[in-house]
């Protein structure tokens, strides 16, 4: 395995960060903090990739979904520096190949360890100095544990964990739910209807994830249920502010060109629902929320869908 990992805390990394947006420019600062050397990547920026990359011990990143594969190829064409950990924070799904960022980064980098990111961990509270926690998921626990040691401070609380793809899946999931939860309050349906929304949306997660082969205990943790309070109790979440205005009669596209930033939950909603279905599994909050998005229902007609379902038993996924 990498020399880097025998780094202790206090060392000065080397870490490069692609993508220059809210999440990226946070964790460039958390970093800096720790007194590592940071280097920010980005399309918009005059930094050439290959200098960013070069000699990193940390690699992060932090793009939005759509653009994972374009800077996935470019980082394939520069090539990582051969001891790097990739790190990687977007909370999406590929539309075309329908998984993770984390297994593209895998597949397109065999030879490196890979660590997911996720937690609830809203960018601006971050950059007012306000606590949060987060987890480091991989399958090499020595490059979990070593990311862990490079990002925690007083500030920010780095767990580690051994399921990445659950990790991952709790961060994206939880944006459809926090649409749905946007458009809840929006509707003013009160504290009872959110929590049960929450509950059994939370219920939709584990589902897909037991499926997909995840821990489902991971969903109970900062990636899964942490980032689900977080994001669909905050209007600083972009998701959730989609969700809201939705319910208050605004198109998607008006908000999402007003929108500040990436609301990573449509394009998950787009993936998640169709494959979903391919295989059978119930999600009918997710479902309610991907025909809320096409335009074919209201937000309250969506809740009568859902109080008027079948009724069942509670247990079981
Ligand atoms: N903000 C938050 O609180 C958190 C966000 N996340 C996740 O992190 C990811 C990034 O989020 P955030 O920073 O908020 O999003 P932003 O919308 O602020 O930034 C998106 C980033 O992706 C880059 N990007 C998009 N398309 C391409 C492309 N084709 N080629 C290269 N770069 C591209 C943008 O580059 P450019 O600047 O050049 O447009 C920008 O750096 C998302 O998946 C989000 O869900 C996770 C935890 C917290
Ligand atoms: O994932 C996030 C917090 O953990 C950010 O949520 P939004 O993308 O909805 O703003």
């Amino acid at each position: 395995m990498t020399s880097a990992l025998s780094n202790t805390s206090d060392t000065p990394l080397e870490i490069a960060i692609i993508g220059g947006g809210v999440w990226g420019q946070t964790l460039a600062e958390l970093a800096r903090d720790r007194g590592h050397n940071v280097r920010i990547w980005s399309r918009r920026g005059t930094l050439p990739l290959d200098r960013a990359l070069a000699g990193a011990a940390i690699t992060v990143s932090a793009v939005s979904m759509k653009g994972v594969k374009p800077v996935l190829e470019r980082a394939i064409a520069t090539g990582l520096a051969p001891e790097t950990i990739l790190v990687t924070v977007t909370k999406g799904l590929d539309p075309s190949d329908r998984i993770t960022p984390s297994r593209l980064w895998q597949a397109a980098f065999p030879e490196h360890s890979v660590v997911v990111l996720a937690g609830p961990n809203l960018s601006k509270e971050i950059n007012r100095g306000l606590p949060a926690a987060t987890t480091v998921a991989s399958t090499n626990p020595q490059a979990a544990q070593f990311v862990q040691q490079a990002f925690s401070s007083n500030r920010f609380r780095v767990y580690t964990n051994d399921d990445p793809l659950g990790v991952e899946l709790g961060g994206t999931l939880k944006n459809v739910l926090a649409i749905a939860a946007g458009a809840c309050d929006g509707l003013d349906l009160g504290t009872n209807a959110k929590a049960g929304l929450l509950t059994r949306g939370l219920a939709e997660i584990i589902r897909i994830g037991i499926h997909w082969g995840a821990k489902p205990e991971t969903f109970y943790g900062l990636s899964g249920l942490g980032d689900l309070l977080a994001t669909c109790n905050s209007t600083l979440s972009r998701n959730y502010q989609v969700g809201y205005q939705l319910a208050q009669g605004k198109p998607l596209d008006k908000i999402l060109r007003d929108l500040e930033g990436t609301a990573e939950g449509v394009n998950t909603t787009q993936v998640l629902v169709p494959l979903a279905n391919e295989h059978h599994i119930p999600i009918p909050i997710c479902s309610q929320v991907d025909l809320l998005l096409q335009g074919k229902i209201t937000a309250r007609q969506a809740v009568g869908a859902l109080m008027l379902r079948d009724v069942k038993p509670e247990s079981g996924f």
